[in-house]
């Protein structure tokens, strides 16, 4: 489907891979809604973009927080085309570290953000989208989902942060399958190393020691890189189904 007037919900909508989704939507002339933990950014981004973009303070592993969002988008601007699903946290700790096992609870909060809050996001939007009116191909919508190269090159220490995104890539094909009788489309974006505040934490040379380890370009990965195959896959209605590496042909060394 084409951009223009259409109507994104993009979660992890304010910050990073994102954030810059919203903005190239929103320049492309489409609608976004910024569905975010984060008030501070999510409403500066939402002034930025004007009348093109809501903010709605969002939860994506609570239910009625996914709902109320959606309806919000709704009443503001009357229908749902796509989903962008961004929300995600990093995490990084030893099955077996210096106490003993790894907590159970950190295992669970990664699983839940990242897997089942996509998931909790599909299912909800994805039953919205179903009603809309098809385009003249048939189309109603598309959901694209973010996991990691971390979902097939995992380091140590990323036992959960790699389940999580391998959890998302398991379940692309299985929800396109179903989704394809009501017109929409399924993808995810599996992404190398990017720029974004995920990596602030950070010291300089490590940031510059992970771009170089990306064979080329031999940098980071630029956000808008990132939007511009979001933009792409939701114009192109041939992608289905798939998981795309998007990654600089980088494949991720144990640790
Ligand atoms: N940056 C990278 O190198 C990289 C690589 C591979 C995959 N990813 C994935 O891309 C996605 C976006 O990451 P990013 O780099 O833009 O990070 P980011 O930290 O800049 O943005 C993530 C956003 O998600 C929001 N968020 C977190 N938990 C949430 C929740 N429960 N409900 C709603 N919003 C929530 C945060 O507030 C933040 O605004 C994540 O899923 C991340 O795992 C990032
Ligand atoms: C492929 C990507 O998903 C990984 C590449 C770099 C990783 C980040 C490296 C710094 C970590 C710091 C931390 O303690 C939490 C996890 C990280 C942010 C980690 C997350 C996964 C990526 C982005």
């Amino acid at each position: 489907m084409q951009v223009e007037n259409k109507t994104f919900f993009i979660t992890g909508g304010a910050s990073g891979l994102g954030a810059a989704c919203a903005r190239l939507l929103a320049k492309s002339g489409a609608r976004v809604v910024l569905a975010d933990l984060n008030q501070e950014t999510g409403s500066a981004l939402a002034r930025e973009l004007a009348e093109a973009a809501l903010f709605v303070p969002t939860n994506v592993v609570d239910e009625q927080s996914v709902q109320q969002a959606l309806q919000a988008a709704r009443d503001h601007f009357g229908t749902l085309h796509g989903v962008i699903n961004c929300a995600g946290i990093g995490s990084a700790e030893k099955v077996i570290g210096k106490n003993g096992p790894s907590s159970l609870e950190s295992f669970t909060r990664v699983i839940n953000i990242n897997l089942i809050g996509t998931f909790n996001v599909i299912r909800l939007a994805g039953e919205i989208i179903s009603q809309n009116t098809p385009e003249e191909s048939g189309e109603r919508g598309v959901i694209i989902n973010t996991a990691s190269v971390a979902a097939f090159d995992g380091q140590i220490g990323q036992a959960a942060y790699s389940a999580s995104k391998g959890g998302i890539v398991g379940m692309t094909l299985p929800i396109a399958r179903e989704f394809a009788r009501y017109g929409i489309r399924v993808m995810t974006i599996a992404p190398g190393i990017f720029d974004t505040p995920l990596l602030a934490g950070l010291p300089e040379p490590a940031r510059i020691s992970l771009g170089q380890q990306v064979p080329f370009p031999p940098r980071l990965g630029r956000p808008d890189e990132y939007a511009a195959l979001a933009k792409h896959i939701i114009e192109n209605e041939m992608l289905n189904g798939e998981v795309i590496r998007l990654d600089g042909a980088i494949r991720m060394q144990p640790r």
